[in-house]
């Protein structure tokens, strides 16, 4: 209902003194966060309120965007920031958006699998992308919500479904996976982690996310069993973190680092800025599969090239073998709920 709209929370930033940037020369750009009051989406709101590129940001969850929404406003950055709560402001906001970021779903617990979460996320995940598909049919989509390997299956047979589905705008988000692929490299070469590149292709769950260290730069020389670690805590990242955690989660303050540089490199694209690549799970060629990550480049319609895997190690090689059937499936229990239901 609009008369329940979170007036207090829509605030322009008005800064008292000369601005930093010139919001001029910037885009209009929407961004909508479906679950901004998870663990997730809470410091993921504020990132991207802090991201000059954003001029509105719109604050969408079950509950608790009141509050998550008028504190972010308050930050004294470029975008106007809403709060919405409840089906009947999902349309409000999603509509005119860009780009929509869903971190909305439940997160593992000791123990788990992210396929464990297929049950209650893909109906979370069904229904969000239909509201998508009938309020901004043409926004990008970054799907943060696990499974990633089905529920990105599941986003794009929904699109399908009404008509709109445009491969070139759904993204899984696995940045997470490059993130820790290179603190972990970093750490172990003894190398500049700001220089650090590493491209993690697959998807995103314990051995479908294949780190290709081989392509690893800058060079270093690790040893086969250095090599194996690190590809093995990699694929383990999110499992290390949801120990740690002991039940009260998964990750969440590192996943929003990851997920705002992702829509950083969306809205950069969308805005015409050159050569922004960046791995992500897509609709893709590469491989025999239909959805897999690899590096992408971002343009103004979202996906303009999906690039290939590039030479590969032998050990590489046996690892890109052993995800595909895991992937596979889950891509197909993806679409197969997607259409049954
Ligand atoms: N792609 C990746 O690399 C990663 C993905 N994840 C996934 O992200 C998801 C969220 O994780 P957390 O933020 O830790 O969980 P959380 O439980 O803290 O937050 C989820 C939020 O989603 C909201 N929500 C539930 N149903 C909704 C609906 N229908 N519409 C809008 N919002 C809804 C909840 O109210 C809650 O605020 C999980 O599925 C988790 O597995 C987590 C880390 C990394
Ligand atoms: O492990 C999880 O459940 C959350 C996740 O996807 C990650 O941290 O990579």
């Amino acid at each position: 209902m609009r008369s329940s709209l979170l007036r207090s929370v829509k605030t322009l930033a008005r800064p008292t003194t000369a601005r930093a940037y010139s919001v001029d020369s910037v885009p209009s750009r929407k961004v909508t966060v479906l679950g901004a009051a998870g663990g997730i989406g809470q410091p993921l709101s504020l990132l991207m309120k802090l991201n000059p590129l954003v001029s509105q940001l719109a604050l969408y969850d079950i509950g608790g965007t009141p509050g998550v929404a008028a504190d972010v406003s308050h930050i004294n950055s470029r975008s106007e920031v809403a709060g919405y709560m409840g089906d009947d402001q999902l349309g409000l906001a999603l509509e005119g958006s860009d780009v929509v970021i869903i971190p909305a779903g439940v997160p593992r617990k000791p123990g788990m699998t992210r396929d464990d979460l297929f049950n209650i996320n893909a109906g979370i995940v069904k229904s969000l992308c239909s509201a998508i598909a009938k309020y901004c049919p043409h926004a990008i989509v970054n799907m943060i919500s696990n499974p990633v390997n089905s529920t990105v299956p599941i986003a794009a047979e929904v699109f399908k479904k009404a008509g709109i589905y445009d491969e070139k705008k759904l993204f899984g988000v696995t940045t997470l996976d490059v993130v820790r692929a290179k603190s972990f490299y970093a750490g172990k070469a003894n190398v500049n982690v700001a220089e650090v590149n590493v491209p993690v292709v697959g998807g995103h769950a314990g051995v479908t996310i294949l780190p290709l260290f081989s392509q690893a730069t800058p060079k270093a020389n690790l040893s086969q069993d250095d090599i194996q670690a690190l590809t093995k805590r990699t694929q383990d990242g999110g499992t290390e973190v949801v120990e740690a955690k002991a039940g009260k989660g998964s990750a969440t303050l590192s996943m929003a680092y990851a997920g705002a540089i992702f829509a950083d490199a969306c809205l950069k694209g969308l805005n015409g800025v050159p050569d922004v690549v960046e791995c992500s799970y897509v609709q893709s060629t590469i491989t025999e599969l239909p959805f897999f990550a690899s590096k992408v480049r971002l343009g103004k319609n979202g996906v303009e090239e999906v690039l290939g895997l590039g030479p590969l190690s032998d050990y590489e090689k046996e690892g890109l073998e052993k995800l595909k059937p895991e992937l596979k499936s889950s891509i197909e229990k993806g679409i197969e709920f997607a259409k049954k239901n």
